[in-house]
């Protein structure tokens, strides 16, 4: 999977558009979370694809000639897929359901995109970051990133502390979704993923989320009104990833509008 993602980043920038995202949308080939003409652009290069269900998948944005590159990606796409499950699962029993529970709640399978980062060396790392600070919109992420070049940092008592690759191991990331599904309980990771000057890096992320048609908001179990009241409100997830990407990243500063207010309680 690592050496498909590198070739395809290898190709030239020519044969690379043919694949290019069109304006506002999120599938194919370009440049992470551009709102505005005036912001600074994040130091990497992306392609995100629809992986799961098959149905959604899009051709059209993969790099079909680019040998074994279709292949790879289904084979990673379906063990990811029973990543998703097992997770989905585990927290159903964290959250007091039974191991079906958010799979239930959810009316099935978490779906699935991917998006395969690459970040350039940078000359000044000072300046520009790879990826600005954010958490992520789904119920996990899993990420598969280079052995020997660290680049992904989280937020941690306010400080940015980096998580260093251990070879031939996924780092699970919680989500938006599983933080309201939560009730705040898990709370999603605020990351970001920097630069440097001696190494190009690639990172191969896989968002499991639900389906846009779902309404998520705290699970009943996770509600308790003396001690634990519901924090966020429901709403649909289409809505929510909407919202969200049409701000410009500040860390988690999005989740707040799905906030309840304290003066509803
Ligand atoms: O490159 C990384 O380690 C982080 C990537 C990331 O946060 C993302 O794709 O959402
Ligand atoms: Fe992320």
């Amino acid at each position: 999977m690592k050496a498909a993602v590198a070739a395809f980043f290898e190709l030239p920038f020519q044969e690379k558009k043919k694949y290019a995202k069109a304006e506002n949308e999120i599938e194919g080939y370009g440049q992470n979370f551009v709102v505005s003409e005036h912001q600074k652009l994040d130091w990497s290069d992306m392609i995100f694809l629809f992986t799961f269900p098959s149905q959604n998948r899009n051709f059209k944005f993969w790099p079909l000639s680019l040998p074994g590159f279709k292949e790879a990606l289904e084979e990673y796409s379906r063990e990811m897929q029973k990543l998703a499950e097992e997770l989905q699962a585990n927290f159903s029993v964290l959250m007091g359901l039974k191991r079906d529970g958010l799979k239930r709640l959810q009316g099935g399978e978490l779906k699935q995109g991917i998006r395969m980062n690459y970040y350039p060396i940078c000359s000044r790392p000072d300046l520009v970051l790879g990826i600005s600070p954010h958490s992520d919109g789904t119920s996990f992420t899993s990420l598969l990133q280079d052995d020997d070049v660290t680049g992904l940092q989280i937020k941690h008592n306010e400080a940015w502390v980096p998580v260093k690759p251990i070879p031939n191991s996924l780092i699970v990331n919680i989500g938006d979704a599983t933080e309201i599904q939560s009730n705040e309980m898990y709370k999603s990771i605020e990351h970001r993923a920097v630069t440097n000057e001696k190494k190009p890096r690639i990172s191969i992320a896989t968002f499991m989320f639900p389906d846009d048609e779902q309404e998520i908001g705290p699970v009943e179990t996770m509600i308790d009104d003396q001690n634990r009241p519901k924090l966020y409100r429901n709403i649909k997830y289409v809505d929510y990833v909407r919202e969200k990407f049409s701000r410009k990243m500040e860390g988690k500063a999005h989740t707040q509008f799905a906030k309840l207010r304290t003066s509803d309680h």
